[in-house]
């Protein structure tokens, strides 16, 4: 359901930047999980270039039971632009739920005016398609915008309006990085490491997918999967133990 999403991304980086694959470690690149009467594979890609330090996604193939894309780009350190994020999911035919977002590392006026403000007019067009649900997991005012497209939708609207919507925050997100200027203040690429670094930590410490890795994967392929992979600059809550 969302391939062709998957796809459009994976175009828009083939043909605009110089792609380096980077190493998923062993294991997390592919699964597939054969019990139960509906396989689910879950595969991801991940890349690095020269102004986006890490490019990654994921799609989880359940056929009519699980279809999701979920992405995340990570600028280089130099560019203290938003991150994109991208969770796509449908489960069983009625339960979709899309979100997509760039999300702001710091929330001073400057930075929203610069970065945020203009996703406004893109919020506006697709009005029809973004709800104000609220948040469980996440807290709204950390790393999302008020401009996130976030809606519990069918799938002909995701097809369609949907679709429309995240290329043109895609193209939205191409231009910002294409006009951002890098810092080289060491102090300013600083303060963006720590602000990616605590990124990972935050969503590590509350992703609502790591009961559903679980589930069709097992703990402990889950842990690694969200710890040595997704979030890689996070810690695991529980430090110390053995094997760490
Ligand atoms: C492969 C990794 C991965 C998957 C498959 C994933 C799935 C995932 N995201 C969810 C919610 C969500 N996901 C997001 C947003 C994001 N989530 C993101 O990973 C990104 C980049 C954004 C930013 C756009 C939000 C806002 C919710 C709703 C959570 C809430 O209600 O607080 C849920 C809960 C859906 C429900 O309400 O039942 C799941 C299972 N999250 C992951 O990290």
């Amino acid at each position: 359901m969302y391939r062709p999403f998957l796809e459009h991304l994976q175009q828009k980086l083939q043909s605009s930047f110089d792609l380096q694959p980077l190493t998923i470690p062993a294991g997390l690149d592919y699964r597939a999980n054969e019990r139960g009467r509906q396989p689910t594979t879950i595969q991801s890609w991940c890349y690095t270039c020269p102004e986006l330090r890490k490019i990654r996604y994921t799609y989880i193939d359940g056929g009519e039971n699980a279809q999701v894309f979920n992405s995340v780009i990570y600028p280089s350190h130099g560019y203290e632009l938003p991150l994109l994020g991208v969770d796509l999911l449908s489960f069983g035919k009625k339960k979709n739920l899309i979100v997509l977002d760039f999300q702001p590392l710091f929330r001073d006026e400057a930075y929203l005016a610069r970065y945020i403000e203009p996703m406004r007019i893109l919020r506006e067009r697709y009005s029809d398609v973004a709800q104000d649900v609220e948040m469980k997991f996440y807290d709204a005012n950390q790393y999302f915008s008020k401009y996130l497209l976030f809606a519990r939708t069918d799938a002909e609207t995701i097809e369609g309006r949907m679709f429309a919507a995240y290329c043109d925050y895609l193209d939205l997100y191409w231009q910002l990085l294409a006009a951002a200027v890098p810092l080289d203040d060491p102090e300013d690429v600083r303060r963006i490491v720590k602000a990616q670094k605590d990124y990972d930590q935050y969503s590590a410490d509350r992703d609502p997918a790591s009961g559903l890795f679980s589930s069709y994967f097992g703990h402990e392929w889950a842990e690694r999967f969200l710890y040595e992979f997704l979030f890689e600059d996070a810690v695991p809550l529980a430090v110390g133990q053995p094997g760490r």
